[in-house]
């Protein structure tokens, strides 16, 4: 197996491996065994080419970005992780940004603000890539990705590349189109239209000061750990606040004191302790206020 997929018929410059790569080292949280197969991409024919062996030899694989959204499970992952290293920025007209679906989503905010352009102001601090931020549809300060997407180019399962226009798309509260596609291997580029402003950059400051004084940014954390539940004001830190629970721990897992829908790992949390945090957050919440809170966080399983 392994032969066969360092036959993939393109240079990976060194970035595969078998069984040695640990999915701590992928993930914000720092949780997660090995992956049995590791290929980290840098351009659109390096991925064609991973999915497509994936495809012949019927193995699972997952394309993952910063893993600022994972939660890895101990036992690794039996398939193939792949790393979208897909990085490029090109400005086309006057604010028109066509960046790599693994360019970092928080670089591209600092950016376009710093140049003038308001749309993107909430990216700034944001770990993720530009990829996860139009599949998750990421949004912090009354601002959400939806909003400046002007199109995405994706790749089929089988190899193909696509380009969708905004109006093919629908996106909802950390929700879009791409999570029910059964055909989708990878966002792999997204076209923002983004209009001149000249407070972007002030507006972009004072955001970031309120994150670095509501956030554990210091911390090893997965940002918010669940949605904000529908039909009540409250939000889901909120609600974990009010049932008691920050500084609770279980094993190396700990609810933030500073922000409670951030779960941090204060040292060798694993993903089981993380997963009962969780379940104890929930029961708590439902038992208390009659609230389902839902995970923001996708935990991958073995
Ligand atoms: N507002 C905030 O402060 C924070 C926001 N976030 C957001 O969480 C998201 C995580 O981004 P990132 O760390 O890069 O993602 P991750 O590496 O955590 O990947 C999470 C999942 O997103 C999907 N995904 C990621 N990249 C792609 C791609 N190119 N094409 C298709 N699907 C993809 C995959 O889903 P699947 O396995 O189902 O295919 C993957 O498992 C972003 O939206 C980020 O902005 C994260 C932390 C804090
Ligand atoms: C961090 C993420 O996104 C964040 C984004 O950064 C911020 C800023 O706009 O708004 C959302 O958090 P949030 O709803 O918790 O926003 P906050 O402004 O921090 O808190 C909301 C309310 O809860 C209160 N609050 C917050 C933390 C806490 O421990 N206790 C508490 O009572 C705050 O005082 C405020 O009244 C996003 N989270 C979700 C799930 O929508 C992420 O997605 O990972």
């Amino acid at each position: 197996m392994l032969s066969a997929l360092l036959n993939i018929d393109c240079s990976l410059n060194g970035s595969r491996s078998q069984g040695d790569k640990l999915l701590s080292d992928l993930s914000t949280w720092r949780i997660g065994g090995p992956c049995k197969y590791f290929v980290q991409v840098s351009d659109q024919h390096q991925l064609a080419s991973a999915v497509r062996h994936c495809n012949q030899q019927s193995m699972r694989y997952i394309v993952i970005g910063k893993g600022s959204n994972c939660l890895f499970d101990d036992l690794g992952f039996h398939g193939c992780v792949i790393r979208n290293s897909i990085v490029f920025l090109e400005r086309n007209q006057p604010g028109l940004f066509r960046a790599g679906s693994g360019y970092p989503f928080n670089r591209l905010g600092l950016q376009t603000a710093n140049e003038g352009f308001s749309g993107l102001e909430f990216a700034g601090g944001i770990p993720g890539t530009v990829g996860g931020a139009a599949y998750m549809n990421a949004g912090a300060n009354e601002q959400e990705t939806a909003d400046v997407v002007e199109s995405v180019e994706i790749m089929t399962r089988e190899g193909e590349c696509k380009i969708l226009n905004r109006s093919e798309l629908s996106f909802g509260y950390r929700w879009s189109s791409f999570q029910d596609m059964k055909f989708l291997a990878a966002i792999t580029a997204v076209t923002f239209k983004l209009k001149v402003s000249e407070s972007a950059k002030k507006n972009q400051q004072e955001y970031l000061e309120r994150r670095r004084c509501s956030q554990p940014l210091e911390e090893t954390s997965a940002g918010s750990v669940f949605r904000n539940p529908l039909g009540t004001d409250l939000s889901a830190a909120q609600l974990i606040e009010m049932a008691g629970l920050k500084g609770c721990r279980v094993g190396g897992s700990v609810i933030s004191e500073k922000h409670a829908n951030f779960f941090i790992n204060r040292g060798g949390a694993t993903c089981g302790d993380m997963l009962r945090l969780i379940d104890l957050a929930k029961e708590a919440v439902w038992r208390q206020f009659g609230v389902v809170l839902h995970e923001e966080v996708l935990y991958i399983p073995p």
